[in-house]
């Protein structure tokens, strides 16, 4: 797999048609098979400075290692990717180091001198500004997503990736984690990619969907709803209606 350095500029489509942001994931041609059966088939993906993606998709579709390769973590794959550097990733586990205190935790791997203001600057904007010296454990869940979250942006990081990071949570820790996430997402103005099988959440969230069927990118979808209200918006209940069909879920089974 080739993999190149961020920054790509993407010329505006139409002459002189609105100004495109730049280029942060190009991906072409993505493919990846385990033991010979093929999970991905030349996925083509652009993301552009501030989009938020959800990607949504069947157990098994193929999105997680779709993600791992935009993260990185898996370098197997066949095709070209252009990703930025450094991007912050967050997991359905907060995998925070059980031996580290907080602030080390979200300090991890960050070497610069101002790192440990940001940090602390991000520990206060997750509501956790006075749990700098708590251990993981004398977290609650939630906590430990706010804490993982705080570190995947403390490196200011142009791209966030999440996979199912509020998976685990319950449903009223969820919907204040869905509402701290907009609050970041609208601070620091990472791109992001949420991978979900949550279609109120992708809804809610993103402002594109899209949805992966047996490794193929089946549907791809601007979400033109405001974001205040967005729920009760009857954009809302038709675009959920489509996704759930797309996703071979009928409406009635909600
Ligand atoms: N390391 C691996 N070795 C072998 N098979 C793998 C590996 N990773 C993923 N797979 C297979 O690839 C397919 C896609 O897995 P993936 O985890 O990407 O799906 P997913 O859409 O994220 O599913 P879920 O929503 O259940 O997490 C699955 O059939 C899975 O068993």
């Amino acid at each position: 797999m080739v993999i190149d350095a961020p920054g790509t500029l993407t010329p505006p489509a139409g002459g002189t048609a609105a100004v495109q942001q730049p280029v942060v994931v190009e991906a072409r041609g993505i493919t990846r098979a385990f033991d010979g059966r093929g999970v991905l088939h030349g996925i083509d993906l652009t993301v552009r400075r501030g989009e938020f993606v959800a990607l949504l998709g069947r157990s098994g579709s193929g999105k997680s290692t779709l993600l791992r390769i935009l993260a990185k973590l898996d370098t197997e794959a066949t095709g070209t990717i252009k990703v930025p550097a450094q991007p912050g990733v967050a997991f359905q586990d907060s995998r925070l180091l059980p031996w580290a205190r907080v602030l080390p935790n979200v300090l991890l791997g960050l070497r610069d001198g101002d790192a440990r203001e940001r940090a602390r600057t991000l520990l206060d904007d997750v509501g956790l500004g006075d749990r700098a010296r708590a251990w993981p454990r004398q977290l609650s869940g939630g906590e430990q997503q706010r804490v993982a979250l705080a570190r995947a942006l403390a490196g200011a990081p142009e791209l966030l990736l999440m996979d199912e990071p509020f998976g685990a949570l319950d449903a009223l820790t969820r919907i204040r984690m869905h509402r701290l996430l907009r609050e970041l997402v609208s601070r620091y103005s990472p791109s992001v990619v949420l991978v979900t099988h949550d279609v109120d959440e992708a809804v809610l969230l993103a402002d594109r969907v899209l949805v992966l069927t047996d490794g193929r990118l089946s549907l791809d979808e601007q979400i033109d709803l405001p974001v205040v209200g967005r729920r009760s918006h009857p954009g809302f209940v038709a675009l959920r209606s489509r996704l759930l069909t797309e996703l071979g879920v009928g409406d009635d089974d909600h």
